[in-house]
């Protein structure tokens, strides 16, 4: 009876109801629904019910699923809001007929009565079930198709604050938290979300970096220019040009990103859809939006036909708090029974199981990232082994310090008066020769960063400029742009070739010994020296190399230096390679198998160093046989280099990694 009362007060006070047709087919707005007194009790009753829920007081005795909270694993991305629900529950889009709900409270029933006076649901098919969504504003739903197991028409009303709801048959959304992205497209390669996303990001990496840029230039022209010592890189002209080199080469990337960022727009625009990107940058992007409808406070929203069927729905983040009521009628079989019915035990049972699988998704999730790093930390220990048993080197082959060059002849370039910078004989044929004959079936086994490098490269500044000196194959790369802009170099030609591919935009890098680095003093915030010392042959070099890398990188900055160390057993419970070195200096072969050589040979890389090398057939392994030379370092013996580097560079770190000794260091003055 009191239900009967409150229905009539209500439905004399609304104003005549505005019906708008909308663009999408079978959309209909219906204005001033609910006015602002039955909204004052719509909310009453809401907000009593979000106190309950919250509080686990929402029972009959049973566990009632009539309130339920964000879901932990969506609360990130905030994709998601509280529910009430009512009839049947619903959960991530799925119906569940058998979850113990509340009825339809009368004050609801109400609104549905007042919904099919005003024609927004046929008289014969009111609606049975409300579901009643509470959104924060940060929070929204992506682009889906209601569960066809509802009739339609359905609607929804939209309280408390103005809400768009975004209309499209291929929409797709991303998410960005932060600086982290969470790509969730669904197709649609010609709108790929993540090409946009990076220009997005690039866009704010160059601002950062131009921001630098500009500062370092100011600088560049008065300090470092003053200090710079006769034969390096440090006039300030000579300051200048690196600058604008690196300035052209981030232009030009960032140039390209907009470029394609314009394509896709226009694309976009050409097909009759949007992109919507969050302001500010982070929250969920749309793609392919081909209506916008305002629901203002009180409206109810109509879906039928291909706005229901055809046309996925989206609500981006409120301006402010919003709650909307969307109500719906479970569809009957042919037999006229409901949907709980029809549903047998064993599907139930296997949707409760899947279910359930759904819960500790995010447990497996854990576990396999977990397991993905052991792995990586595995396959970085059988990276550095290689396939058989490492020589001693016969001594004479080493060159001597002091000007001597072991086997190597002048004519090969000599190390007097250079001090160790032209690159010994040994180094030549035994490093540079060997990884340009098999950059690339090397690259074909060196896929990404080692984690603990990865690590590193992750607690830089975004927009840093790192070096990776000695990039090998750029494997680093990736990660080093990921935060800013990495510049490798290597002294193999064939490898850096492989490395200008490393990232889809290209990466800068160039030939170099890594004792004679073409950068300005300062030039980096950080730099990567990984795996290259312990191909230098001679201490002079060594020392040479380490303050190399340190004298390019900025005062503050860190460079992590990895070498292999002689001590190959990890401590317990460490990944370790198993392997012995019969001594600190040695030849490790490396098998290049036949196919590779000969493609090698045809691209005429594998004769750079000239004819004749030191390489053999091994017909049985149907392989040429390399030895690449590496001086393996004893605990200890890298620290002495930096002690006679104390007055401008300081150690911050010493570890034993997966059998290579790792230095992080900072340059100090
Ligand atoms: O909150 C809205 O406006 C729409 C809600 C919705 O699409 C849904 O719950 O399926
Ligand atoms: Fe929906």
């Amino acid at each position: 009876m009191e239900d009967t009362n409150r229905k009539n007060a209500f439905v004399g006070n609304v104003e005549a109801v505005r019906i708008t047709a909308q663009s999408v087919p079978g959309l209909t707005l219906f204005e001033n629904i609910v006015d602002a007194d039955l909204q004052g009790k719509l909310l009453d009753l809401i907000e009593s019910l979000l106190d309950k829920g919250r509080n686990g007081q929402l029972s009959d005795g049973r566990k009632l699923k009539t309130y339920s909270g964000i879901p932990p694993n969506f609360a990130p991305r905030n994709q998601s809001r509280e529910m009430l629900q009512f009839g049947v529950y619903t959960h991530s889009n799925r119906v569940e007929p058998w979850a113990s709900i509340t009825p339809i409270p009368p004050l609801i029933q109400h609104l549905i009565d007042r919904l099919t006076s005003c024609g927004v649901f046929p008289p014969h098919q009111q609606p049975d079930t409300c579901t009643i969504n509470v959104y924060q504003r940060e929070n929204w739903l992506p682009p889906h198709l209601d569960n066809p197991a509802f009739d339609h028409p359905f609607a929804t009303v939209s309280l408390v604050s103005e809400q768009e709801v975004y209309f499209g048959r291929d929409m797709t959304h991303t998410v960005t938290m932060g600086d982290d992205e969470a790509a969730e497209s669904l197709g649609r390669a010609s709108l790929n979300p993540a090409h946009l996303r990076r220009a997005e990001l690039l866009q704010e990496r160059y601002a950062a970096i131009s921001a630098r840029l500009q500062r370092f230039e100011q600088h560049a022209g008065s300090a470092d220019a003053r200090e710079a010592k006769e034969g390096e890189p440090g006039t300030e002209d000579e300051v200048r040009n690196i600058l604008s080199v690196r300035e052209v080469a981030l232009r030009r990337r960032y140039t390209s990103m907009k470029e394609r960022l314009a394509v896709l727009e226009g694309r976009a625009a050409g097909q009759g859809v949007s992109i919507l990107v969050p302001e500010g940058g982070a929250g969920p992007s749309f793609f392919g939006v081909e209506a916008r409808v305002k629901m203002p406070v009180g409206s109810a929203l109509r879906l039928d036909g291909p706005a229901a069927a055809e046309y996925k729905h989206a609500v981006p983040p409120p301006t402010s708090r919003r709650i909307s009521i969307t109500l719906r009628h479970l569809s009957t079989d042919g037999n006229g029974s409901r949907l709980r019915e029809a549903m047998s035990k064993k599907q139930q049972n296997k949707e409760n199981r899947r279910l359930r699988k759904v819960g500790i998704k995010e447990e497996k999730k854990r576990l396999e990232a977990e397991k993905k790093l052991a792995r990586r930390t595995q396959k970085a220990a059988a990276e550095q082994q290689g396939s058989a048993k490492s020589l001693p080197l016969p001594a004479a082959i080493l060159p001597q310090e002091g000007g001597g060059r072991g086997a190597a002849s002048p004519a090969d370039g000599g190390e007097a008066g250079s001090e160790g910078t032209s690159t010994p004989l040994l180094e030549r044929e035994h490093v540079q020769r060997v990884y340009d004959a098999i950059a690339p079936q090397w690259h074909g086994t060196r896929h990404s960063a080692w984690p603990r490098v990865t690590a590193f490269i992750e607690t830089l500044l975004p927009g840093s400029v790192i070096g990776d000196l000695g990039c090998g194959n750029g494997k680093n790369l990736p990660a080093c742009n990921a935060i800013g802009v990495g510049l490798g170099s290597d002294v193999s030609l064939p490898l850096v070739e492989i490395a200008a591919n490393q990232s889809r935009d290209g990466c800068e890098v160039a030939v170099a010994d890594v004792v004679d680095l073409p950068y300005r003093t300062g030039a980096f915030d950080a730099a990567l020296c990984i795996a290259v010392l312990h191909h230098i042959s001679t201490p002079a070099r060594r020392l040479r190399a380490i303050s190399e890398c340190m004298r390019v990188v900025r005062v503050g900055g860190e460079v992590l230096f990895y070498a292999w160390a002689y001590e190959q057993e990890g401590k317990a419970g460490e990944a370790r390679s198993g392997h012995k070195f019969a001594s600190q200096d040695v030849l490790v072969p490396f098998h290049l198998r036949l196919q590779s050589k000969a493609a090698a040979d045809d691209e005429g890389v594998a004769t750079q160093a000239g004819e004749g090398g030191h390489e053999v057939l091994d017909e049985e392994k149907r392989a040429v046989v390399f030895q690449r030379y590496c001086h393996v370092y004893r605990e200890g013996e890298l620290e002495a280099f930096f002690m006679q580097l104390q007055s401008w560079v300081t150690i911050v770190e010493v570890y034993w990694d997966t059998g290579n000794w790792a230095i992080r260091a900072r340059k100090i003055a």
